[in-house]
């Protein structure tokens, strides 16, 4: 496939991908929870809501470009962490971070990626990188992942904190995941690399989150991780402004709306139900971000109306690497930002801070935002 060919959205993407890839991956990255409602209905959260267009105003000139925890970047369309991109190409991980700095966009590592943090800053060292950080029973391998962010220049640790355990995704049982042998979990060495290339019962990925992840996880390790790096701090999987309130209150530097793109609790609110809600108990003392269910330009422009100062693709990304490497993860990514940069024009906006609340709306009287 080259990249320019008649794939124009995201979803010819996700088609394709589907046709190519193995069953085994395309079912780890395809996959929800439970029976996918929550995956349902973080797209149908974008559907519900209206755009409301102002006319005739000057769009000759239009600019997309964002200020992002401090980073100037081309546009406010970012890429979230996705686990082992290397099962979807065999460049993985570093081919999607060229990707998002070819095209402006910040890109988010995965503690669980492929390839390691050190590969990932050389491979692109003038991307904006932000890093993901799950947090281990053991604390000195957590800090080590944190410290060694900081040194290959990665700009945010992202703590994603809705996964004390994982969801129970029913096609990785039936699969029996496990990540293909000549793959393993490159930020680390011996068990805690090679954990997920076989498993006793169901799906690897549950076993070693429970052998290794810490479920007894609070603020107070939140506290901890802020005293421990002078890295700007995201809190990735609230859907609450109760839990906003606290976060903000803590000082933290961002909040991501975020539902781990369904694949956790079945039918939690979508994050675009619950940004705009958590975006005024915040009130402005944080950057507010959103991912989950964005494939479309449309979907951009109303996460910003609804509070998003920049929303993260997932998925959208791995159907782009498997379809054509980076070359297919910029296309992706280019797509995104035709959309966006086109609905700019057709809804009166010349910049991102133009776009406001009130140019949203439900389309049923009965739903408020
Ligand atoms: C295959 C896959 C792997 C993921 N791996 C991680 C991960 O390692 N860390 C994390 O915080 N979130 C992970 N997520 C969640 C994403 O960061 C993000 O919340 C979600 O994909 C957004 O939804 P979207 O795929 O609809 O864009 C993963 C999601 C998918 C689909
Ligand atoms: C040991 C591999 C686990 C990868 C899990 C990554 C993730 O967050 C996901 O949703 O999947």
């Amino acid at each position: 496939m080259s990249a320019d060919s008649k794939l124009v959205c995201v979803q010819d993407f996700e088609d394709y991908a589907r046709s190519i890839l193995p069953k085994n991956a395309l079912d780890y990255y395809q996959s929800g929870s439970g029976e996918e409602y929550g995956l349902k209905l973080n797209r149908d959260a974008f559907r519900w809501l209206r755009i409301r267009p102002r006319i005739l105003r000057d769009v000759s000139q239009r600019d997309l470009s964002v200020t992002v925890l401090g980073s100037k970047v081309g546009m406010p369309i970012g890429v979230a962490p996705t686990a082992m991109q290397r099962m979807a190409h065999a460049d993985g991980e570093c081919a999607n971070a060229r990707a998002a700095g070819a095209e402006g966009a910040i890109f988010t590592l995965s503690t669980l990626s492929t390839s390691s943090i050190e590969e990932v800053a050389a491979a692109a060292p003038d991307t904006v990188k932000w890093f993901q950080l799950y947090i281990y029973k053991d604390r000195k391998v957590t800090m080590d992942l944190v410290q060694r962010a900081e040194k290959a220049g990665f700009k945010a640790i992202v703590l994603t904190v809705d996964a004390p355990v994982f969801g129970i995704r029913l096609a990785d049982l039936r699969n029996k995941f496990v990540l293909p042998s000549h793959l393993r979990l490159a930020n680390f060495d011996g068990h805690l690399s090679t954990n997920v290339n076989d498993t006793t019962s169901g799906s690897s990925i549950n076993d070693y989150v429970a052998n290794l992840f810490d479920q007894s996880v609070t603020w107070e390790d939140v506290k901890w991780l802020k005293r421990s790096t002078n890295l700007p701090i995201v809190l990735k999987g609230i859907l609450t402004e109760e839990d906003a309130k606290i976060a903000a209150d803590l000082g933290v530097q961002g909040i991501q709306v975020s539902n781990h793109g369904a694949r956790q609790i079945d039918g939690t609110l979508a994050p675009m139900e619950a940004l705009p809600a958590v975006a005024r108990a915040v009130g402005g003392r944080c950057e507010v971000f959103l991912d989950g269910g964005v494939r479309q330009g449309g979907d951009v422009f109303k996460a910003l109306a609804g509070g998003a100062r920049a929303v993260f693709a997932g998925r959208p990304l791995l159907w782009g690497l498997a379809a054509a490497g980076e070359a297919g993860a910029r296309q992706v990514l280019r797509i995104l930002r035709r959309e966006l940069d086109h609905t700019l024009a057709l809804a009166g906006c010349t910049k991102i801070s133009d776009i406001r609340p009130c140019m949203i709306g439900y389309g049923s009287p009965l739903q408020k935002l």
